[in-house]
């Protein structure tokens, strides 16, 4: 990878290589003089993966000046056999991208999916990750930290701040980095600021990604951030591109459960309809708790309405004031949950939230903006949006004030998505709503 090869601090582990292109890239590390004392092997074909060696080698800015590998790395070792017993069932490995992995989100998600926790015991999985340039230390530093953790099922650690070299082949990109919003600055300015880093690695996406890859956005904006993405990735199914609404989902499910005095593992059928924002609409109406409706089991429409639902819509911002920074490990933790949601079969009757294209949705709303609405999966990475919930007048007036900010936020990022939108007015005075992490 020409990050890698341009960067002498890069931390390469290269274990036994999921393809071709994998091994390609290798070589061109490997040709590389400023990692002429890079040790990377990488050769192992897709077919001789249960069978290859575990080969690892790493260096950094300092090891390599010194000619000697970096910590247990200074080893090389040999655990074919080992691998060849742990693998007569392991899948061929994925690759995940993950920007943002040096932010506090993915110190707890990172962990998780090397752990095998995310995508099965069964899945190897090759992690590339994207930091900025202020956070390059810092991931190396993530990296060092995988290293040290010893996940069998970890085989291959990418690091670098090139979208288009970090997004190669790719078969799922989890975007959780993003600039936060400064004082005084406006919803307006945060998405044109956010906006422009969704445009490079949605183009970079629609490069160098495989082409069946599944987006998720977690870096806010997220729904809007989504879509200049999608946008600016025409090779890609619209279908794959998501918005993260999952740790809205828990929360409401949380809430619903103290609320009724059950355990929260019978609560299910929440939606979360609309934005990642404060006009979020936490649907209680079609949820149900031990299969019954929440409404009957609750009994207290006013609860409901007056404080269920603002306090989903403020949660990000009451742990704030707790904890003194952003929800980090629910966040992962959610993100975990979303991703799993895709690659298991749904429940039968139930489903789960996530903001996806409105492109011929069956609710009504406002096409060309990514809103959040009740989604089943085959557990083959696809999702359809679930059909046939009822809306009531209450919830269909608080869907269409997410409905209109997001169409808002859209206008605002319409140079940013080759389409010829209105005025941006989300400025000024009245205009600007929260993220659930902001009051
Ligand atoms: N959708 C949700 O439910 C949800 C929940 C919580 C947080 N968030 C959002 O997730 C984002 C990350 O949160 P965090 O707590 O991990 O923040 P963080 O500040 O700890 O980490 C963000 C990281 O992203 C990096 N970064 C910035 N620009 C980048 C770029 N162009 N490419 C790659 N990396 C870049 C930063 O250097 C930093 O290391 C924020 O935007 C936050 O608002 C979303």
């Amino acid at each position: 990878m020409a990050a890698i090869a341009t960067n002498a601090t890069a931390l390469v582990f290269a274990a036994a290589a999921k393809t071709s292109t994998t091994s390609r890239r290798a070589a061109r590390v490997a040709a590389s003089p400023a990692l002429a004392n890079a040790r990377v092997f990488a050769a192992a074909p897709r077919a001789a993966f249960a069978k290859s060696s575990l080969r690892v080698s790493v260096t950094t800015r300092a090891a390599a000046e010194e000619g000697e590998p970096y910590g247990v790395f200074k080893l090389n070792y040999d655990i074919s056999n080992d691998v060849a017993a742990k693998s007569a069932g392991w899948k061929t490995p994925i690759v995940v991208a993950v920007s943002g992995a040096a932010g506090q989100i993915s110190n707890h998600l990172l962990f998780k999916i090397a752990s095998g926790e995310v995508y099965g015991a069964d899945q190897p999985i090759i992690l590339n990750l994207l930091g900025s340039e202020r956070s390059k230390e810092a991931l190396e530093g993530v990296a060092m930290e995988l290293e040290d953790s010893l996940y069998p099922l970890l085989r291959q650690v990418n690091i670098g701040i090139d979208p288009l070299k970090i997004f190669k082949d790719a078969e799922w990109a989890l975007l959780i980095g993003a600039k936060p919003r400064g004082p005084g600055m406006e919803r307006s300015d945060l998405l044109e600021m956010n906006g422009q880093i969704f445009v490079e690695q949605g183009k970079a996406l629609n490069e160098v990604a495989n082409k069946t890859c599944k987006v998720c956005v977690v870096g806010n904006p997220c729904n809007t951030n989504a879509l200049i993405a999608m946008e600016n990735a025409p090779n890609l199914d619209r279908k794959n591109f998501h918005a993260l609404t999952r740790l809205d989902e828990n929360r409401a499910k949380c809430q619903l459960a103290l609320k009724a005095g059950v355990f929260y593992d019978t609560v299910s059928n929440v939606t979360i309809w609309g934005n990642h924002s404060t006009t979020q609409v936490p649907d209680f109406v079609n949820a149900k708790i031990d299969g019954k409706k929440a409404v009957e089991v609750i009994g207290d429409d006013a609860w409901l309405e007056e404080e269920f639902t603002p306090t989903i819509q403020t949660r990000g911002g009451a742990l704030i004031k707790k904890w003194g920074r952003s929800s980090a490990a629910s966040t992962a933790v959610s993100i975990a949950d979303a991703i799993k949601s895709l690659v298991t079969p749904t429940p039968e009757g139930d489903w789960f939230s996530t903001a996806v294209s409105t492109d011929g949705n069956p609710y009504g709303i406002a096409e060309g903006i990514v809103f959040s609405m009740p989604c089943r999966s085959k557990g083959d990475g696809s999702y359809e949006i679930v059909e046939g919930l009822e809306i009531n007048d209450w919830l269909r007036e608080k869907i269409k004030a997410s409905e209109e900010e997001l169409t808002k936020e859209a206008d605002c990022v319409s140079h940013l998505t080759g389409k010829l939108g209105g005025a941006c007015e989300l400025q000024g005075a009245g205009t600007d709503t929260m993220l659930p992490g902001e009051n």
